[in-house]
């Protein structure tokens, strides 16, 4: 996948191109990022990319001109066919079927704005999407486009290896994730559950389920109003219920 994110802060990206699972993925060529900022499009000795807002009010806004120029330069350099996206808590807000869907664009421009905000006449004209990962103010858009990719690019095949799979990824199923473990078998006096230090793998993946549903039902009961219930998940389900303390 080809990505192209415009920022004053290109090096800010460096924290996806050189660590974990998005740092294997440039590494493998998995991933090709390419960082353009606006600076580089500007012709003033200042290269200035913000001026005062009309209409007055505190801070700066990004001016156009750099700002389209950037993004021209970014479309090209993803191959032509690329969905401009923009990060501002104006989107729609990143879920797991809008990164699945993401994962399969040819090629993505991600656009991440600092100041006060963008000239409108950008968005209009040249974003194709705004996107938002959350509802809250940041300092700029970059840290939500790499979050953005970070989801994005585990969606490629070949990205996350045999002993992780994104289809088990909680929220991959539409459920919360369940709880894990690792050696030493106990903590501070706290165990691993016995279900899980036996062989039984259906066992374990019914309890898993369980957990998962048990935790979607407590912390987050919205997601099952969504989310069609298998028979099996259903009968889990119930069980939980009348397990409930009254
Ligand atoms: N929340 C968010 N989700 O995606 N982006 C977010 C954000 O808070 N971005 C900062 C703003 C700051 C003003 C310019 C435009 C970006």
């Amino acid at each position: 996948m080809r990505v192209a994110a415009i920022s004053i802060f290109p090096e800010m990206f460096r924290a996806i191109t050189d660590y974990g699972v998005s740092g294997r993925a440039v590494s493998e060529g998995h991933l090709v990022l390419d960082c353009i900022n606006p600076r580089t499009f500007t012709h003033d000795r200042h290269r200035t990319v913000d001026d005062r807002p009309y209409g007055g009010g505190p801070g700066m806004v990004m001016k156009a001109e750099p700002l389209e120029a950037a993004i021209d330069e970014a479309v090209e350099r993803v191959g032509g066919e690329a969905k401009v996206i923009c990060l501002s808590p104006q989107g729609r807000v990143l879920d797991q079927a809008m990164v699945e869907s993401l994962a399969e664009e040819p090629g993505l421009v991600l656009l991440s704005g600092r100041y006060e905000g963008i000239d409108e006449r950008v968005l209009e004209s040249w974003v194709d999407e705004e996107i938002s990962i959350g509802d809250y103010v940041l300092s700029g858009g970059e840290l939500a486009a790499m979050v953005l990719v970070d989801a994005v690019v585990r969606q490629i095949p070949g990205v996350l290896g045999h002993s992780q799979s994104a289809v088990e990824d909680s929220f991959a199923d539409g459920l919360l994730d369940c709880p894990h473990y690792t050696r030493p078998e106990a903590h501070r006096g706290s165990r691993v559950p016995e279900v899980l230090l036996g062989g039984d793998h259906e066992r374990i993946r019914r309890w898993r389920l369980k957990q998962s549903l048990q935790r979607t039902l407590i912390r987050r009961p919205e997601l099952l109003q969504e989310r069609e219930l298998t028979a099996e998940e259903q009968r889990l389900l119930a069980e939980i219920e009348n397990e409930r303390p009254d």
